[in-house]
């Protein structure tokens, strides 16, 4: 996974809800640089003194910076955290420069920095994301862990589309279903799959490094059994119907293959969809009910909603 690095120049008073939208956004830690820092003075845990570089740090003001993945959702995810900052002034929150600045993060320095702001997270009331290098206790026995090595794919699991579809398949996901996941990325919509009792698990990526990464963390998380990840585009090479079709992808390209799902989803099936920016979401749903599909609901987080659809069981004339 490719990173971006977002910093805000701001003030201490901003620092806090600036750091809510960040988390909101996705990001899984934040970085705080506050010059005070540079005048404490610091021991590390063998006893050793250290220093802070003083250019790390703005002269006023702080910095907060947070690593957001390089994906198709980057330029909006990024529109989306400077209007919630700038929206910060009607509450009367100093918000100073408010100078936003966006780098990529050299992989090989992220290769060894990002762990350290990716930790396990609760994303439901059934499942936390738990990373690979992480030990973690499930705090209850009924708790579903994924565990993820995002690798150089999308998703650490925590970006609330990925959340709202995970969300979606928990309460639409029944023993024994068959499910189909359109780009699959990091697998992490089929593993959450397979842990409710699904059966036979199609997941689909275009991309090569995406049908890596899910393979890999589907065995990690013993459900090959149970998921065959596949490179192809959207839907075209599918022939065998399924009980729930999933995909967390751009409005622009689900609105490619709805009839396709249409026609593959099982009649009473879901297809749960995101990836949708708010101002996509009526012509989403125009497509979908023109489809055929039948509006059960739509979940909205932060700028993003997903939508379940069904397809009706008394369809005349097919
Ligand atoms: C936003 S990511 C979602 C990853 C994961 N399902 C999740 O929810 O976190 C979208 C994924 O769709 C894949 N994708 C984009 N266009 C596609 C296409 N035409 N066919 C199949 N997969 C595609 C991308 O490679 C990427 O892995």
């Amino acid at each position: 996974m490719n990173w971006s690095e977002i910093s805000i120049h701001t003030t201490n008073e901003a620092i806090e809800p600036i750091s809510n939208i960040l988390h909101e956004a996705g990001a899984s830690g934040v970085v705080i640089e506050d010059p005070k820092e540079l005048t404490k003075e610091r021991v590390d845990k063998f006893g050793e003194i250290y220093q802070l570089d003083p250019d790390d740090y703005p002269d006023t003001g702080v910095n907060v910076k947070a690593y957001i993945s390089v994906n198709s959702f980057l330029a909006e995810t990024v529109d989306g955290i400077k209007q919630a900052i700038t929206n910060l002034k009607a509450f009367d929150i100093d918000i100073g420069a408010n100078m936003v600045e966006i780098s990529e993060v050299n992989e090989e320095d992220w290769a060894t920095a990002w762990k350290k702001y990716y930790h396990p997270v609760k994303i439901s009331s059934t499942f936390t994301i738990v990373p690979t290098w992480e030990d973690y206790t499930p705090v209850s026995s009924d708790e579903l862990i994924i565990e993820l090595d995002p690798g150089m794919a999308f998703g650490t699991g925590t970006h609330p589309t990925t959340v709202m579809c995970i969300q979606a398949l928990e309460r639409m996901v029944k023993e024994g279903d068959r499910i189909i996941d359109v780009g699959t990325g990091s697998g992490v919509l089929s593993i959450a799959s397979a842990l409710l009792q699904a059966k036979d698990i199609r997941a689909l990526d275009l991309d090569e490094v995406a049908v890596t990464s899910a393979r890999e963390n589907i065995k990690l998380n013993n459900v090959s059994h149970k998921v065959s990840v596949q490179q192809g585009n959207l839907l075209t090479e599918q022939t065998e119907q399924a009980e729930v079709i999933v995909a967390n992808i751009l409005a622009e390209v689900i609105m490619l293959f709805v009839e396709d799902a249409y026609k593959l989803v099982l009649p009473g099936g879901t297809f749960i969809t995101s990836g949708i920016i708010q101002q996509k979401k009526k012509q989403v749903k125009d497509e979908l009910i023109t489809a055929g599909f039948v509006i059960e609901e739509v979940i909205a987080m932060e700028d993003w909603v997903a939508i379940i659809a069904k397809k009706p069981t008394d369809h005349a004339g097919e």
